[in-house]
């Protein structure tokens, strides 16, 4: 990069900008002013429950959509073609599981944090592991994600990295603390669209500067980057319709299952039924932003593929390429530099304030309270305040640790995803879905968990053989139309063979599993977590049904279960159905009858029987059937 000249911001680049910090924190100012003026720890890290599902749609996509996507996912596809676009496939599963598996289990049970789950499930010491688990996930991702688009906006521009790293950083603090979630959820809403439109923007400023959609079509197809479905079952490739697909599943349902940021918008939701539609309503918006990234790779594959042009964007490292692209294109109109910016930014920022708000919560829910039960609702609401002031300090020198490791952010955000998200989703699958399941299983099953995806997952780094080839060689269209014939057989044979180009042989034996497709790394460890977890439980003495606290297990456990004649059924899960509802019937503890920690019915519950076809009892048969 340091060859090529740095390209310049103009004034209203600067202003536009300048726009988007300054209007974040007004937003943040405003429910600092309004509405309970967050003087209560519900509001401030709940929005007192209170949310319509369609901000919380957008602040749900906004979350895990950082700038690591915006500049990560064009560049995938610009160097390896758009098999990666896969990923859409598991959205449907990916957010459908979340909406009637684990949303109506949290929702009854009247959360704040998804670890108080684990607690009434498990026992205290499972809550905590999973709660600094979380906290560890969480803090090295937003390391990632403040670092990227200072990074890119600095070695195109020349932009100082550590001024627009500790300007997001404060500005985000800032907002964050002052407006609590309201604050956070409402400034996605408007950060999500600033993203969409600096995407759209430079996707048709592109399409017009390469000369029309039919061109940029032709450019790409016979440039070989749309690339049919690969059905190889390798599990050491890096992207294919499986790991994508499928491994792509479990990755999703880490995310927007379990992950504390999502759950918690989730239970800010008026109602279980607007929570459940905000999910639903994920999928568009989601398809559209990586739609959106996927066609900007395209667009910059089409620029850059004629012969003379080439060298300009090729030994860019795959983090730099969208930013060139960008600022390359758009010197000469003033202003769209600073909407795509703009754009980058809002992406980093809607993640890292998820990120303090929720850690700001855990902290607070799994950790202080518990020791301070005598704690007045002011003070709490102060060192809440305080936490994500604190987690926003943290996050500065996260930026710092990310500087000196070096990965395609893209990946080395989907191994923080897998490596440490998928134990928890495991953990939370152990709980919901096996009654037998006891509290030393699911810590033994954390450890094991988490041990076997550090162990794939930094083999994987020290011997770099994370998942396939690390990159095809580039395909360059006017070298086609002349001798279209070999470089076609070529990319097909890089489209179907198992064998990775840049080595002869295949990996074997522990190098092999280290080669494991990252993209595999949520599946592996949350099912490590379940098989362990069981097989300790039964070493231990499984859990007795009596024991377990009703409304932790999931309502769908008998529907699953349909083809076990119900006295085994009863005896395996202590589930049985009545008509078409499956209900838990003997689980029910004679100290948990007046307990506060029984599911929470509302008035909502008829709405929500409409809503699902077959669903929970209400609490009432509980006690008609004990
Ligand atoms: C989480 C997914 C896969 C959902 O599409 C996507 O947003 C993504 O690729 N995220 C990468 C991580 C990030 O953008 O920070
Ligand atoms: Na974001």
């Amino acid at each position: 990069m340091d060859a090529l000249e740095k390209m310049h911001f103009t004034t209203i680049d600067y202003v536009i900008f300048a726009l988007l910090l300054v209007t974040s924190m007004g937003i943040g100012l405003y429910y600092a002013l309004s509405g309970g003026r967050q003087r209560t720890t519900q509001e401030f890290l709940l929005a007192d429950r209170s949310m319509s599902c369609l901000p919380v749609s957008l602040s749900l996509i906004a979350t895990f959509q950082s700038a690591v996507a915006i500049v990560g996912v064009p560049a995938e596809i610009y160097t390896h073609g758009t098999q990666y676009w896969f990923i859409g496939c598991a959205y449907i599963l990916g957010l459908f599981i979340p909406a009637h598996v684990f949303i109506p289990v949290f929702y009854r049970l009247h959360l704040t944090s998804a670890y108080q789950y684990l607690e009434l499930r498990f026992s205290k010491p499972v809550r905590i592991c999973g709660t600094l688990t979380f906290i560890f996930q969480t803090v090295i991702y937003m390391g990632v994600c403040i670092y990227t688009p200072a990074l890119a906006l600095n070695a195109v521009t020349g932009f100082d990295l550590w001024g627009a790293v500790l300007a997001t950083g404060m500005v985000c603090t800032l907002y964050t603390a002052l407006g609590g979630l309201k604050a956070v959820i409402w400034t996605d809403v408007f950060q999500t669209i600033v993203m969409f439109a600096g995407q759209l923007a430079v996707i048709v400023v592109g399409v017009q500067q390469t000369g029309g959609l039919a061109e940029v079509w032709r450019k790409v197809w016979e440039g070989n980057r749309i690339s049919g479905i690969d059905l190889n079952p390798d599990p050491t490739e890096r992207y294919t319709f499986w790991t994508l697909g499928v491994g792509g599943i479990f990755l999703m349902l880490s995310l927007y299952g379990v992950n504390q940021a999502q759950v918690q918008r989730y239970l800010s939701s008026k109602t279980e039924r607007e929570a459940i539609m905000s999910c639903y309503m994920v999928f568009p918006s989601l398809q559209v932003a990586l739609a959106l990234s996927c066609v900007m790779g395209l667009v910059m594959f089409a620029r850059y593929c004629e012969e003379d042009q080439f060298h300009k964007i090729d030994n860019l490292s795959k983090n730099e390429m969208v930013l060139y692209f960008v600022m390359d294109m758009l010197q000469d109109l003033p202003g769209l530099s600073g909407l795509f910016i703009a754009c980058l930014f809002s992406a980093a920022l809607s993640t890292i304030s998820s990120a303090f708000n929720s850690l700001a919560t855990v902290t607070m829910e799994d950790l202080i309270k518990p020791h301070c039960s005598s704690m007045t609702e002011a003070r709490a609401t102060l060192l809440s305040k305080g936490l994500a002031c604190s987690y926003g300090l943290l996050c500065l020198a996260m930026a710092y640790l990310t500087h000196l490791m070096s990965d395609s952010v893209l990946q080395a955000a989907f191994k923080i995803f897998g490596m440490v998200g998928g134990p928890l989703l495991g953990i939370f699958c152990l709980g919901l879905f096996f009654p037998c399941a006891n509290s030393t299983g699911a810590l033994v099953g954390l450890g094991s968990g988490l041990v076997m995806a550090f162990w794939v997952g930094i083999g994987s780094i020290v011997t770099r053989t994370s998942g396939g080839p690390a990159a095809v060689s580039q395909f360059n269209c006017t070298a086609i139309q002349l001798s279209g014939s070999i470089t076609t057989a070529i990319g097909t044979v890089l489209n179907s063979t198992a064998v990775p180009t840049s080595t002869s042989s295949r990996p074997m034996g522990l190098q092999r599993f280290y080669s494991l497709s990252f993209m595999w790394y949520s599946a592996l460890s949350s099912f490590t977590v379940v098989i362990t977890g069981l097989i300790v439980s039964f070493l231990t003495g499984p859990m007795k049904k009596e024991d377990v606290t009703p409304g932790t297990l999931s309502p769908l456990l008998g529907n699953m279960l349909f083809f076990v004649p119900d006295n085994i059924k009863q005896k395996l899960c202590c589930v049985t159905t009545l008509g078409h509802r499956p209900i838990i019937q003997e689980c029910l503890p004679a100290q948990h009858k007046e307990s506060n920690i029984q599911a929470v019915y509302t008035e909502e519950e008829e709405e929500r029987q409409s809503f699902l076809p077959t669903y929970h009892t209400p609490a009432v048969e509980y006690e008609t059937t004990v």
